[in-house]
């Protein structure tokens, strides 16, 4: 569904995607996880076709991003990190602008409207100018305007950025809810709860770099269950165990305060990169 091939780009000296290789498979939620500057907006702009990229190749559904552009496009919808709704507009404005870009005829978008106004539950806002709509609530009808042409696949970049966490966990159940619709789902996070949560396969994103790409639970089980963690001359140690016993054992041979808890996707991210993702 989604087929990147080497993929690079560079501005000026600074390499950005170093050769990215990914199939995203149709029907997938996948999450595209990484520090700021690792180069996960990077490349939706590219598969999106707001950049170009220096070498390398990618297909949205077979059609090639710069020798299909259009048909390619006509694949994707996007909700970009920062909302560039236009705030003067009502909801159902900036919806309608959308929908004559794709051509729609105008009795297609007006039930289109209504369908994902009533999908996003924002319907009561339909003819509130965007200025006045919440940080999520926003969120919400960006996602909407992105599926105003019915595409097959969503980019979905930093969704929740800067929502408090009921209601980046109301974008959450959206999300799976357009995944359960049968749309493939690509999205970008810094914040490793929601690819855990959401994600069927993550891939981390590392300088440019894919550097482990699997399904959360597969990537978690590699180090354990149960994590086991001890602060030592002010650093935080942690040891990973498969069973809880084992930790309980440790536990009894060692001198000082520990904490046991489960293994999270942020343990895997630290084994494999050395860092956290959120500085
Ligand atoms: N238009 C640009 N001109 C020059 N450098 C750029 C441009 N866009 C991105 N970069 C650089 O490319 C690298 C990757 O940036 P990118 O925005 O793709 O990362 P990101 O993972 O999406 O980060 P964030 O989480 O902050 O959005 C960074 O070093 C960034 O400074």
């Amino acid at each position: 569904m989604i087929r990147i091939e080497n993929l690079k780009k560079n501005y000026k000296s600074i390499q950005a995607l170093k050769g990215i290789h990914l199939h995203v498979k149709e029907g997938e939620l996948f999450a595209y996880l990484g520090p700021n500057g690792s180069g996960k907006t990077t490349t939706i702009k590219i598969l999106t076709g707001l950049a170009k990229p220096t070498s390398g190749d990618a297909y949205l559904h077979g059609f090639h991003i710069l020798r299909e552009t259009l048909d390619a496009k006509r694949q994707c919808g996007l909700a970009p990190q920062t909302i560039n709704l236009d705030h003067e507009l009502t909801v159902y404005e900036n919806l309608n602008i959308h929908g004559k870009l794709f051509h729609m005829p105008r009795r297609k978008r007006m039930s289109r409207i209504d369908e994902l106004l009533e999908y996003v539950d924002i319907k009561d806002r339909k003819n509130s100018p965007v200025k006045q709509l919440s940080g999520g609530m926003k969120r919400r009808v960006m996602v909407a305007r992105a599926l105003m042409h019915s595409p097959r696949i969503l980019f979905l970049d930093e969704p929740t950025v800067g929502l408090d966490p009921t209601i980046r966990r109301k974008i959450w159940s959206l999300i799976k809810k357009i995944q359960q619709n049968g749309a493939t789902i690509f999205l970008t996070t810094h914040y490793i709860e929601e690819a855990e949560f959401l994600a069927d396969r993550v891939a981390f994103l590392e300088e440019g770099r894919i550097v482990d790409i699997d399904a959360p639970q597969n990537m978690m089980a590699r180090l354990g269950t149960w994590a086991l963690d001890r602060i030592v001359d002010g650093e935080m140690e942690t040891a990973y165990f498969k069973e809880r016993e084992e930790a309980n054992r440790h536990v009894a041979q060692q001198e000082g305060s520990f904490a046991l808890r489960r293994v999270n996707l942020e343990d895997v991210f630290i084994s494999v990169t050395g860092k956290k993702v959120q500085s």
